[in-house]
C-alpha cells in the first residue's frame, strides 16, 4: 500500500526549492503560503475567495476547534472540509503552541499538557495521542506532532529539556498516527537557537521517519538574523525529498529569506490580521490606511496590480472604511494582503524555475522602498 501524499522536487536554485505536494484533495505548489483559518474560517473571507487569491491549502487550529465546536462534533458533521466548505487540503497544528500562548493554568508533564480553556476555564488534557485523534477527527490532510515550543532566548538546559520532550512526543505521535495512508504526519524540529540541539532534534525525527519536517521554535520573538542563522544550520540536516515547513512565518522579507535557506511551506496570521488593522500589502511595501494623509487621495493602491481590488478602490475610500471600522474594510484588505502573499510565493516559484531567485528577491525588496507609499 502506498502513501497517497507525495512530494516532488522539480527545481532548485541554490538552497531555494520548487516542488509540489500531491494529496487526495488537490496539489500544493511549493514554496507555498498557507492562510490561517483558526476557527474554521479565514476571517472575513468566503472559502472560494481564499482559493481565488491562489491558496492551495489553509490552516485549521486544533486548540481552538477542540474547545469550540469540539472535534467530535465536527467529525459528526462530516469533518472540517465539509463544515467550512473548503474541499482542498487543510493542515492542522497540534495545539500545544496555542495552549502555551492562550490557555490558563497549563501544566506540562511527560504525558502531555493539561490546561484550562481560555473561554470558560473548563479543564482539558492534550497528549500526543489525543492530538492525533483530534486532527484525525477533523479529517485534516497534514497533521502535526504535539511539541513544546519555548520562547527565545531561553536557558540551554530549558532548550534541551523541551527538545528532548518534543522528540519523545514525536515518537508517540508517530505510533498513534498508525501510518494512515490518506493523511500526512509532520515532525517538528525544536532546539532553540542551539545548532547542536537542532541537529539532534532533526536526526531524531529522521530516525522516526515523517512525511514532512517542520521547523518550530522560531518566530517566537527572536531577531530575524537569529532565525536565518538557525535555518541555514538546520535545513541541510533535513531530507531533501520531504517538504519543510517553517511554522508561524511571516512577513514577506522573512519568507524570501527562508525560501533562500531551503524552506517550502509557510503560514502566518499576519496578512489577515494586518488587513483587519488597516494595513495593505503592496509591491511598494505596507501602506497604513489609518493614516490621515490618505483622506483625499483618489489614487488606487496599485493601478498595475493584477488584483482588481488594488485598482477599483481609492485610498481615500479604503481610509474611510478603516476609520469607520466598516466590515467591508476588513474584507477588502484581507483579500488584498492574501493576494499579495500568493503573488510573492508564485513569483518565487517562477524565479526558482528560471534560476533567478536571487534577482527576484533583490528586485522585490527594492520595490518595497522605491514607491511613494
Ligand atoms: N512560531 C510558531 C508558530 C506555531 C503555530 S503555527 C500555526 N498554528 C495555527 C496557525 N498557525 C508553532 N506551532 C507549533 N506546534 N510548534 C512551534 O514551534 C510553533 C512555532
Amino acid at each position: 500500500m502506498t502513501k497517497q501524499i507525495t512530494f516532488t522536487l522539480s527545481a532548485t536554485d541554490g538552497m531555494a526549492r520548487r516542488g509540489r505536494i500531491d494529496t487526495p484533495r488537490g496539489d500544493i505548489q511549493t514554496p507555498a503560503f498557507m492562510p490561517v483559518g483558526t476557527l474554521g474560517t479565514v476571517k472575513a473571507m468566503y472559502p472560494e475567495e481564499v482559493r481565488e487569491t491562489g491558496a492551495d491549502i489553509l490552516l485549521g487550529n486544533t486548540y481552538h476547534l477542540m474547545l469550540r465546536p469540539g472535534a467530535e462534533r465536527v467529525a459528526k458533521l462530516g469533518g472540517l472540509h465539509v463544515f467550512m466548505d473548503w474541499p482542498r487540503p487543510i493542515l492542522t497544528d497540534s495545539g500545544g503552541f496555542q495552549v502555551m500562548s492562550l490557555s490558563k493554568l497549563r501544566k506540562i508533564t511527560e504525558k502531555g499538557v493539561t490546561f484550562r480553556s481560555h473561554l470558560d476555564g473548563s479543564p482539558y488534557e492534550l497528549s500526543p495521542e489525543r492530538s492525533i485523534e483530534i486532527q484525525t477527527l477533523l479529517d485534516s490532510d497534514i497533521i502535526m506532532q504535539l511539541d513544546e515550543c519555548i520562547p527565545l532566548p531561553s536557558e540551554q538546559k530549558e532548550m534541551e529539556r523541551a527538545m528532548e520532550l518534543s522528540l519523545r512526543w514525536a515518537d508517540r505521535s508517530k505510533t498513534a498516527f498508525n501510518n494512515q495512508l490518506n493523511r500526512a504526519l509532520f515532525g517538528i524540529v525544536q532546539g532553540g537557537d542551539d545548532a547542536q540541539l537542532r541537529a539532534r532534534s532533526a536526526a531524531g525525527l529522521r530516525s522516526i521517519g515523517f512525511d514532512g519536517y517542520a521547523v518550530g521554535g522560531l518566530a517566537v520573538g527572536e531577531p530575524q538574523e537569529v532565525m536565518f542563522r538557525v535555518l541555514s544550520e538546520i535545513t541541510p540536516e533535513l531530507p531533501t525529498d520531504r517538504p519543510r515547513y517553517l511554522m508561524g512565518v511571516g512577513k514577506p522579507d522573512d519568507i524570501l529569506g527562508a525560501i533562500e535557506r531551503g524552506i517550502d511551506m509557510f503560514d502566518c496570521v499576519h496578512p489577515t490580521r494586518a488587513g483587519r488593522h488597516g494595513h495593505a500589502y503592496t509591491r511598494f511595501g505596507v501602506i497604513n490606511l489609518k493614516n490621515a494623509r490618505h483622506k483625499d487621495d483618489p489614487r488606487p493602491l496599485d493601478e498595475a496590480s493584477p488584483n482588481p481590488n488594488c485598482r477599483r478602490f481609492s485610498r481615500a475610500y479604503l481610509h474611510h472604511l478603516v476609520k469607520t471600522e466598516e466590515i467591508l474594510g476588513a474584507m477588502i484588505l484581507s483579500q488584498i494582503n492574501l493576494s499579495y502573499y500568493q503573488e510573492l510565493v508564485a513569483g518565487a516559484r517562477a524565479a526558482i524555475e528560471g534560476a533567478r531567485f536571487e534577482d527576484f528577491s533583490a528586485s522585490t525588496r527594492a520595490g518595497w522602498t522605491a514607491g511613494d507609499l
